[in-house]
């Protein structure tokens, strides 16, 4: 199976009308062999820096593919939002000084010196007085324009979500929506894995094809934990947030998060465990780049080859800043891909030959992961079928 996704992934262009001009017993014969391939399970591995997206995706395929969340489980992530609202609020607070920014009244200042006396961790349980803080401070003006430069501060994605949405989580008697899921963020350690099945359709010969994906942490800290993973693999779906370029990491201030992720996505390419894997690289967080462009914020600031880039003569049309500017982060990825690297003797794979393929996503949208993980679905049955009829 291995073996068959990594020729698979050699070919960019599968050509199976071609190959099943055949008798109904032959294609028949076909169909056997590739249901026998499905015993076997298809494993994912998800890489990618820290808070690309790839713990949203497994909780996508559990929405997808599993039955999503009990009543029970969604309840278990209470605390977790909760302490993703309040580092929201207390980041904010922290840097409204640190930026010079004034309260637009005396009572929001009073507000934040209550949060800020609670330290970072989230209260136990969130009192009348706390909750009214929170409201007072998220209408402030001036935290407001704190939220405005939060490319400056080390701010969650779901800020806004959670803040917006807060009276409906602060009710007693709330239970998390799976939107609130998805938005909820809580770091990755250690290597967590979900098997689940998905049904082939009558067309590509029936029945079920198993998948195992694992999710690792993506902060510096965690990524020496990734080898032990790397056996196996049939393909690497790597993440890198879109959303990122005007953003330095938690981990060293000093880097520029994109450019971090584009030195991992290196790595990663040349890494001789993976060289028979095949690469799918989800470009995330589309709409939080695109919210930053309309805020006025522009790539060019922080990539100034992005310039020579718009200038050169490019193959599509490309309409607005958002559209060169993704087009600009898979450039710079496909470059990667291009660059010279040695042969491995060892196990003989000549890496120039790979493919890798790319997916403009948002990952907290279920419909935009349920259309590209089809989309994921149907090359490897494709190839699957293909391989079948060559073997
Ligand atoms: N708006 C938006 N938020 C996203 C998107 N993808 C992920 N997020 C949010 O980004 C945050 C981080 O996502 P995670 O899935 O936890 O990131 P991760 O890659 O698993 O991070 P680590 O576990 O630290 O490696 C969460 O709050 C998600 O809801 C996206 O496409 N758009
Ligand atoms: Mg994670």
């Amino acid at each position: 199976m291995k073996l068959k996704l990594l020729r698979y992934l050699r070919h960019t262009k599968p050509q199976m009308q071609d190959e099943f001009q055949t008798t109904p017993q032959d294609v028949e014969q076909q169909f056997t062999e590739v249901r026998k391939s499905f015993r076997e399970a298809v494993k994912i591995l998800l890489l990618g820096t820290a808070e690309s997206g790839k713990t949203t995706i497994i909780k996508q395929m559990r929405i997808l593919h599993i039955n999503g969340y009990t009543d029970e489980e969604r309840c278990d992530k209470i605390p977790e939002i909760l302490q993703n609202i309040h580092e929201s609020i207390y980041q904010l607070v922290q840097h409204m000084s640190i930026l010079g920014i004034q309260y637009q009244s005396i009572a929001s200042r009073k507000c934040a010196e209550y949060i800020l006396s609670l330290g970072d961790q989230a209260p136990e349980y969130m009192n009348d007085e706390y909750c009214d803080h929170i409201i007072t401070l998220w209408n402030d003006v001036g935290i407001r324009t704190c939220f405005e430069r939060a490319h400056e501060i080390p701010l969650l994605d779901s800020t806004k979500y959670f803040l917006d949405n807060f009276e409906r989580i602060s009710d007693p008697e709330y239970i998390p929506s799976t939107e609130d899921i998805l938005h909820s963020r809580k770091i990755t350690t250690g290597i967590h894995q979900i098997t689940f099945k998905v049904k082939v359709p009558r067309t590509m010969g029936g029945g079920v094809q198993e998948f195992r994906m694992y999710d690792v942490g993506g902060q510096r800290d965690q990524r020496n934990k990734w080898i032990q993973v790397f056996e196996g693999i049939q393909a690497v779906l790597f993440l890198i947030s879109c959303g990122d370029f005007d953003q330095c990491l938690r981990e060293d201030p000093r880097q520029n998060r994109l450019q971090e992720a584009l030195n991992l996505f290196r790595s990663v390419w040349q890494n001789r465990f993976l060289a028979s894997a095949g690469f799918i690289v989800f470009l995330n967080k589309q709409d939080v780049m695109e919210r930053k462009i309309r805020a006025g914020k522009h790539i060019v600031d922080y990539f100034p080859d992005f310039e020579d880039f718009c200038n050169s003569p490019q193959e599509g049309n490309y309409f607005d800043e958002s559209d060169w500017t993704k087009r600009f982060i898979q450039h710079k990825l496909i470059d990667i891909t291009r660059e010279p690297f040695k042969r491995n003797s060892r196990n003989n794979i000549d890496y120039s030959r790979r493919e890798c393929y790319y997916h403009f996503t948002i990952a907290t949208d279920t419909s935009c992961v349920r259309k590209v993980f089809n989309d994921v679905h149907q090359m490897i049955l494709h190839q699957n079928m293909k391989l079948v009829t060559l073997l």
